[in-house]
């Protein structure tokens, strides 16, 4: 078994309403992956169902190998943490945890310790989570999804009750948790996506958009655009530079003294030749050629091209 998370033609109608539609989408076993889609495209219906909180009109789904039934049995497989995660309020946040290993055998003190520490709120473990802000509850939530060291974690939109300290700290706590569980996490966050998510699946009213490793995703979409740093450079060796045959266009985006650095269009099928020519236009210019590499375009404009596909 490979995948982690296994979806087989999903569909889900409220009513005449598809908000699912025939959603197909495999997650790796160990990956960080960032569920991606505009506001209304179905992420938290897709979690819902993930979860057992809600059925499909058709298709199935797998965690860790197990059908996911109302019986939920696939949930002992399973840590979710809700958009807007709630608890008993006359609780503490060690109470919760407590209450949610209860649940598990063998889950020692020690590990619910463990967890306040990890998700940064040990020092208010033992105050009633009445009194815990949006970001706390958050945490608390992670914690509560990790007692029971699950083989796959799903998380709804974990950082949008964060302030951006919060949020720098959770990413981070996700970014440990890889080799761990798998973490599946809807986001509009891009740039966090970016950095922290091995896998991403873009979803667009109700269907899957694209769905592929992120460096791979980044690395197709360069289109011919390469970053060239030279040292050594000015504006004759700019002009020398735009008349290599197959540039089409060449644009200064930094200069710090003699370094500086081009983005060069060129067509997408002659990206190779062009990087070879500019290597041998470095060594005749007697310039330091420091990059010439594709130019990786943003995951967020990758994704506006998707979604306005
Ligand atoms: N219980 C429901 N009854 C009817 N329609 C619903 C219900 N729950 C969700 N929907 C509709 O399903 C669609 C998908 O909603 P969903 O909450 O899954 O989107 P989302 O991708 O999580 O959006 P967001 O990023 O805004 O949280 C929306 O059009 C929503 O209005």
């Amino acid at each position: 078994m490979t995948s982690a998370i296994s979806i087989s033609n999903l569909s889900k109608n409220y009513g005449k309403l598809q908000v699912i539609d025939n959603l197909s989408l495999e997650v790796p076993l160990g990956s960080v992956c960032g569920f991606l889609g505009p506001n209304g495209a179905g992420k938290s219906t897709t979690i819902k169902i993930l979860v057992g909180l809600s059925n499909p009109t058709s298709g199935s789904a797998n965690i860790n190998g197990v059908p996911v039934t109302k019986t939920g049995l696939h949930r002992r497989h399973l840590g979710y943490v809700a958009q807007d995660p709630r608890f008993y309020g006359w609780m503490t946040g060690r109470e919760v945890l407590e209450y949610a290993a209860s649940y598990h055998s063998n889950v020692p003190k020690s590990r619910i310790d463990n967890l306040l520490e990890r998700v940064g709120i040990a020092d208010a473990a033992n105050r009633r989570c009445s009194n815990y802000s949006g970001g706390m509850r958050q945490r608390l939530g992670i914690a509560q999804a990790l007692v029971s060291k699950p083989a796959v974690v799903i998380l709804d939109e974990p950082v949008s009750a964060m302030d951006p300290v919060g949020r720098a700290e959770i990413l981070e706590l996700m970014r440990d948790l890889r080799g761990e569980t798998t973490v599946f996490y809807s986001t509009h966050i891009l740039e966090d996506v970016e950095r922290l998510s091995d896998y991403v699946a873009i979803l667009n009213r109700g269907k899957l958009v694209k769905t592929a490793p992120t460096k791979q995703l980044l690395g197709s979409y360069s289109k011919g655009a390469l970053k060239v740093v030279l040292r050594g450079a000015n504006n004759v060796i700019t002009n020398s530079l735009k008349q290599i045959p197959g540039i089409n266009n060449v644009t200064i985006a930094e200069q710090h003294g003699d370094v500086w650095t081009y983005n060069v269009q060129a067509s997408e099928e002659w990206v190779m030749q062009i990087q070879r020519l500019i290597t041998r236009f470095a060594a005749e210019q007697n310039l330091t050629l420091i990059r010439n590499e594709p130019l990786e375009m943003s995951l967020e404009k990758i994704f506006l091209q998707l979604i306005e596909a």
